[in-house]
């Protein structure tokens, strides 16, 4: 167990990719830690980034791709970044290398663990999608092209894929800004059905942060922002992650 615990805090510990200013400045020493924690990459050195465009990706999933993208930090001649609020998300298939589960799971399942919406591995076929975040305005926009196996009602997009993409777009902008946490709570409005097929945008908000409490709320929206399909709140609760390791 002892030795469990350490590799997954050294894993949290080189989560390179996020970044160290957005520790609550609110949280006590142990919360704050806790945090610190998930600034860290537990990927392996080379994984693949799914967040990138590829081939599948339609002519408005591109368009919003570029627009987002040109808004990210950008480098200049000089090696220097502008200093863009906007910042582009990695996405990978693995999460936390030794935490699926912790000591309840045989190293196979361990080791052929993925998350689950990148473990579809023909493109187009389900979630596609890249993920922004703002750092000044404390949200996240996700654009989103929902694949030809996510139906659900013929020729739309499944109610538990578009559930599962709220509750990865917002638990991934929650970890950005509270470290390690999980969904609490998951409250969900389908106002309006998605076409199977097409991009939508999915904007995540921070409410409130109350101790080790994260409130989210979360829209589902056509990309020129006329139709809303789905709205959500969410709470996430902030934990050690010695929690994943004992199973919860
Ligand atoms: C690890 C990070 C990796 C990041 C990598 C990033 C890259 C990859 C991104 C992928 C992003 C996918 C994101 C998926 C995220 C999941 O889908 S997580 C899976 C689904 N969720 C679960 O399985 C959680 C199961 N539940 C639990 O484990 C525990 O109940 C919890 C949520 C940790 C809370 O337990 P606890 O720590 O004992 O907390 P507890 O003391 O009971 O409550 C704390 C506070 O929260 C409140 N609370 C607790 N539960 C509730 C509830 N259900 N309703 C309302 N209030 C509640 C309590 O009332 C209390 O409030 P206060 O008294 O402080 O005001």
């Amino acid at each position: 167990m002892a030795r469990m615990l350490r590799r997954l805090r050294k894993g949290f510990q080189s989560l390179t990719s996020f970044s160290a200013a957005t520790i609550q400045p609110n949280l006590s020493a142990s919360e704050s830690s806790r945090s610190e924690v998930a600034l860290l990459s537990f990927f392996s050195p080379k994984p693949r980034d799914f967040s990138l465009p590829n081939s599948s990706w339609g002519s408005e999933m591109m368009r919003l791709y570029d627009h987002y993208n040109s808004q990210c930090e950008a480098e200049t001649e000089g090696g220097q970044t502008q200093g863009s609020p906007w910042q582009r998300l990695p996405s990978y298939n693995r999460s936390l290398k030794y935490a699926p589960g912790g000591v309840y799971l045989s190293k196979i399942v361990q080791s052929k663990a993925r998350l689950f919406t990148r473990n579809i591995r023909e493109p187009g076929a389900a979630f596609e999608y890249a993920l922004f975040v703002n750092k000044g305005e404390k949200k996240c926009v996700c654009i989103f092209q929902a694949g030809w196996l996510l139906e659900g009602p013929p020729g739309h997009v499944h109610g538990g894929a578009i559930a599962t993409m709220i509750d990865t777009v917002t638990g991934t902008h929650a970890t950005f800004l509270s470290g390690p946490i999980m969904t609490a709570n998951l409250n969900i409005a389908y106002r309006s059905p998605i076409p199977l097929g097409s991009t939508v945008l999915i904007e995540s908000s921070l409410d409130t942060q109350e101790g080790r409490k994260t409130f989210i709320s979360c829209k589902v929206m056509s990309t020129d922002g006329s139709k809303l399909h789905t709205e959500a709140t969410v709470l996430f609760v902030s934990i050690n992650v010695s929690h994943l390791v004992r199973g919860g």
